[in-house]
């Protein structure tokens, strides 16, 4: 397993932190290149840090922001993942930010999943910054244990991608990033809090079973080596 853990005694010790360390490298992006691309999870850990990196002094009108996963649900659902970005994290210096959705109100899923693949294919190769959250059974992105196209999703060879994902666990039908575009980012990490993440995160750095549990495709062999942000 290759990562660096990085430990904090608190959360919000961890959210100044890891927005320093994003604000620092979507700035070097923009000073490089022009422009700086951030991709982010969902879920109920996010909220805090998102409040923290809106207000770095970047320039976020050189900033699009997408997401690594979502439901296939409209944006103004309470479990939607654009949502959660739309309330904490586009807002204050961040609000000039834009967004790529990966949701399109569209007839089916696998509509959706190719119009968020051709629009966020703009953004280029490999992504800036790629922040991943992880669940308590091991998921990480919409990478879920016994997920229909877990398979494909997590080819190393497989093309960069946006795909769809129906598992047992997910509850709605899930629109997520293929592998090779989230693991190659410049700065890959890998944010968790409380002591049963903790936890199943040891679980994962002892085994091997990827379909077991999905982050160890992230922990075993990424292309970019993953910084782990933990606190209790
Ligand atoms: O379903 C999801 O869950 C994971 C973890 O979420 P959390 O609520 O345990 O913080 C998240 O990383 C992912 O983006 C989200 O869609």
């Amino acid at each position: 397993m290759a990562y660096r853990m990085h430990t904090f005694e608190s959360r919000t010790a961890l959210a100044e932190a890891m927005a320093d360390r994003v604000a620092a490298q979507l700035s070097a992006a923009i000073a490089a290149r022009g422009t700086a691309s951030l991709a982010v999870s969902g879920g109920s850990t996010p909220g805090p840090f998102f409040e923290t990196l809106a207000t770095r002094d970047i320039g976020w009108d050189k900033v699009t922001i997408t997401l690594v996963d979502e439901r296939f649900v409209p944006a103004d659902h309470p479990r939607s993942n654009h949502l959660l970005v739309a309330t904490h994290l586009l807002k204050s210096k961040a609000s000039v930010a834009r967004f790529i959705p990966l949701y399109h109100a569209t007839e089916n899923v696998e509509e959706a999943a190719s119009l968020a693949t051709q629009e966020t294919a703009a953004l280029g190769a490999p992504l800036d910054v790629v922040i991943l959250g992880m669940g308590l059974d091991g998921h990480t992105a919409s990478f879920f244990p016994g997920g229909d196209r877990l398979e494909g999703a997590l080819d190393h060879t497989g093309p960069r991608r946006v795909m769809t994902m129906k598992a047992e666990g997910a509850g709605e039908t899930r629109l997520t990033f293929s592998y090779p575009t989230l693991a190659d980012a410049r700065l890959l990490l890998l944010h968790i809090e409380g002591a049963e993440k903790k936890a199943v995160l040891d679980q994962a750095i002892a085994g091997t079973d990827v379909h077991a549990m999905p982050i160890r495709a992230i922990l075993n062999g990424a292309p970019s080596t993953p910084d782990i942000y933990w606190a209790p």
